[in-house]
């Protein structure tokens, strides 16, 4: 190269004399490491490329435009700046993917380098400081407490053991629903108590003194956390002023989590009395451990999990069960509600597989068409739009762009259930699209995603599955549903964490089975 130069220089740069040659030599060497440095550099440009996206006001960034309804807008402006675009939203980098292919990267492809939570303010005070599974990064820790969870609660073995207690459970709001009959019952209620008497059973078991009662209000308490954690918090934007908690976010939380506190303080004490007591009621009849059981035990075994974890899992476990499925449920309803056609299709599937009897586990696996109509309701209202946000541990491309280290990333996974590149007319409710049994909640195409993908994926598949087929078809064989006269009827959702509907369902029941000993 240093010859090819010194040519081209020659033809008008004659060299008459030593100077000239010593002069010219170095006029090369240094044009030479110019253009290595120039070449290095622009590279480098390249490569730290940032997503395209909006520009914002000082300090606030972005900030100031962004509407309530997050999952619609992000769709909106990724049809302005393409799959993927960024935005600063006060001092943090956010970064939305919107399309299968890039999805994929983040969840499958770069998993690893994804795989950290970036935990709101509000949600490290729920969570002890993220001791949950939920918010903590991908650590030792979180994939200690993951297995805990996925081998002694969601285990194959454990969820059939513990099938008695969600028809017994299912059986009781049968009965509750048909006390109510001919008067308008808040669906997500029903779902709502429905899970958490299976969940707690399934925690602490029927031995606990606790009573139901106790339990009146947890509903309320659950709402206003799910409410607080998605809440567009500025400590969270500008981290130095989380001091002042502006908004008072932090100050609300952090009287959530005295409510919280109280209800699992006294369930875990109550426990303890009864351990130390040496009273059967903490072993089974079986010899099978509940789940608190088996965690005092390994907090008595090792000085590295204390109370404070045991809380922040229960946490977890009781607010994943049963918000996102009774959420579900409601969607699933009111889909059914709005598509007469649908229903009538359920209830002949129903009547052709149960007859006239009541609803078992069992009959589960061959109700394909309400299986159906349960994803088609995923795909149009997924519960978490934007998933849990993930944080890169270190800087990585995706799609071309970089993507900071610590940078929020959300992947907008209601983008991609309505995008019509995915999805023929994906604004109709058509559940025969999932009728070919290609699809399944593990992630695996990223055309479907509303458990998420990856490491991060929800782990509580079998179980909120499980759940939510048992309640609807029971709901649905039971009992006829209909409208109350003159309530308006609309399908629109409110973002949050969690993403409900806007207007909660209500719908008057009707006997449907010719046995009224069934009810009881
Ligand atoms: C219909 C019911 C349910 C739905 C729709 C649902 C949905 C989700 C979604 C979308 C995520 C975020 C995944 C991601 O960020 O990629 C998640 C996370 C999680 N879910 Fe579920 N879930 C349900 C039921 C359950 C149940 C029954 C449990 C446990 C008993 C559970 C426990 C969890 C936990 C612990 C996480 C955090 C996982 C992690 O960060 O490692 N979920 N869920």
């Amino acid at each position: 190269m240093y010859a090819t130069m010194i040519n081209y220089w020659s033809w008008w740069w004659e060299v008459d004399n030593e100077s000239d040659e010593l002069a010219r030599m170095l006029l090369t060497i240094s044009v030479l490491i110019f253009a290595v440095l120039w070449y290095k550099w622009t590279g480098s440009f390249t490569h730290n490329r940032l997503p395209p996206g909006p520009f914002g006001l000082p300090i606030f960034g972005y900030l100031p435009f962004l509407n309530h309804q997050l999952h619609e807008t992000f769709t909106e402006m990724a049809h302005k700046y393409g799959p993927i675009f960024s935005l600063r939203l006060g001092s943090k980098f956010h970064v939305v993917v919107n399309s299968i292919d890039l999805a994929k990267v983040v969840a499958r492809e770069l998993d690893h380098t994804f795989a950290n939570r970036s935990p709101p303010v509000t949600a490290l005070t729920i969570t002890y400081g993220a001791l949950d599974i939920a918010w903590s990064n991908n650590n030792a820790y979180w994939r200690n407490m993951r297995k805990l969870l996925v081998s002694q609660v969601l285990s194959n073995a454990n969820l059939d053991a513990c099938q008695g207690f969600r028809t017994n459970e299912v059986r009781k709001t049968i009965s509750n629903v048909y006390a109510r009959i001919g008067t308008p019952v808040d669906i997500n209620e029903v779902a709502f108590d429905t899970e958490l008497n299976v969940v707690t059973s399934m925690l602490w078991g029927c031995s606990s003194n606790i009573s139901g009662d106790f339990f009146r209000g947890f509903r309320e308490v659950e709402f206003k956390i799910i409410e607080l954690l998605a809440a567009p918090n500025i400590s969270d934007f500008i981290p130095m002023l989380s001091w002042f908690d502006l908004q008072g976010r932090n100050r609300e939380m952090q009287k959530q989590r005295v409510h919280l506190d109280r209800i699992l303080d006294s369930i875990i004490k109550d426990r303890i009395e009864t351990n130390s007591r040496k009273m059967e009621g903490a072993v089974k009849e079986d010899g099978r451990k509940d789940f608190l059981q088996i965690m005092l035990e390994l907090k008595d075994a090792s000085t590295s999990f204390d109370i404070v974890q045991i809380k922040a899992l229960l946490f977890d476990i009781l607010t994943a069960t049963t918000d996102t499925a009774s959420t579900m449920v409601e969607w699933v309803m009111a889909e059914i509600l709005h598509n007469p056609d649908v229903k009538t299709k359920i209830q002949e599937e129903l009547t052709e597989v149960i007859g006239m009897k009541i609803v078992e586990e069992s009959h589960l696996p061959r109700l394909k068409y309400l299986d159906a109509v349960v994803k088609e309701t995923f795909r149009l209202h997924p519960s978490l739009p934007l998933l849990i946000q993930r944080c890169p541990d270190e800087s990585s491309v995706v799609g071309g762009y970089t993507i900071p280290k610590g940078s929020i990333v959300y992947i907008n996974v209601w983008a991609i259930h309505h995008d019509p590149k995915n999805w023929t007319n994906p604004l109709e409710f058509r559940p025969e699209r999932f009728l070919n049994g290609k699809w399944d909640y593990n992630g695996n195409n990223m055309k479907f995603l509303p458990f998420g993908s990856g490491r991060r994926i929800c782990p509580g598949v079998p179980l909120g599955e499980k759940m939510l087929m048992f309640i609807l078809a029971s709901l649905l064989h039971s009992f006829e549903w209909i409208l109350p006269k003159d309530e308006e009827f609309e399908l629109s959702d409110e973002f949050g964490f969690v993403t409900k509907k806007r207007k909660p369902l209500v719908a008057i029941p009707f006997q449907r089975l010719p046995d009224a000993s069934l009810y009881e």
